[in-house]
């Protein structure tokens, strides 16, 4: 898949959940993979400045429309985000984190990273336990901050997506 037939949702600057919702013809739902406490991986501990044995919460999901899977989504969330009224964070459920995440102010997004997934990726690793995904395929991740506190979202795009975006529409 060339970057740029997916170049348009690897750039969203807004909601991903919001721009499957609109291109999705049929029904949009959020199948919840996992939420627990457990260890970062290592880059992801760096990218939120933790120690790699700090635990965090982590949510692991599919974005899907209908029968197929779009998006695998990985949460990373530190303790200390989890305060206040952010401690809903915990109990989504199947509940988008991006319908509360783009509708708490203040939150600012940082940089959007975009990488292909190979093989040895302990990100790929973890998203091919869960769904149909093979090497190469795209993802991105940013770090919001919701009231200063941080998080850290990362966006595997699957193969279903990927299909329809090769499909020469304007997807
Ligand atoms: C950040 C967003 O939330 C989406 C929903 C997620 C969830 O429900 O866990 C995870 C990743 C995102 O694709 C978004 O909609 O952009």
């Amino acid at each position: 898949m060339a970057l740029p037939l997916l170049r348009r949702w690897l750039d969203e600057p807004g909601s991903l959940t919001r721009r499957i919702r609109h291109k999705c013809s049929g029904c949009f739902y959020v199948e919840v993979l996992g939420e627990r406490w457990g260890a970062p991986f290592l880059d992801e501990a760096r990218r939120l400045g933790l120690r790699h044995k700090n635990w965090v919460w982590l949510r692991e999901v599919l974005l899907c429309c209908d029968d197929s899977a779009w998006v695998y989504g990985r949460s990373v969330i530190p303790g200390q985000t989890l305060r206040g009224h952010l401690r809903g964070l915990q109990q989504l459920g199947q509940q988008p984190l991006g319908s509360v995440l783009f509708k708490r102010h203040p939150v600012s997004r940082g940089k959007i990273e975009i990488a292909r997934l190979a093989a040895d990726d302990g990100l790929y690793r973890q998203v091919v336990q869960s769904t149909a995904v093979a090497p190469g395929c795209w993802a991105r991740r940013s770090v919001f901050h919701v009231a200063e506190h941080p998080l850290l979202v990362t966006e595997v795009f699957l193969p279903a997506l990927a299909a329809r975006a090769a499909g020469g529409e304007s997807f």
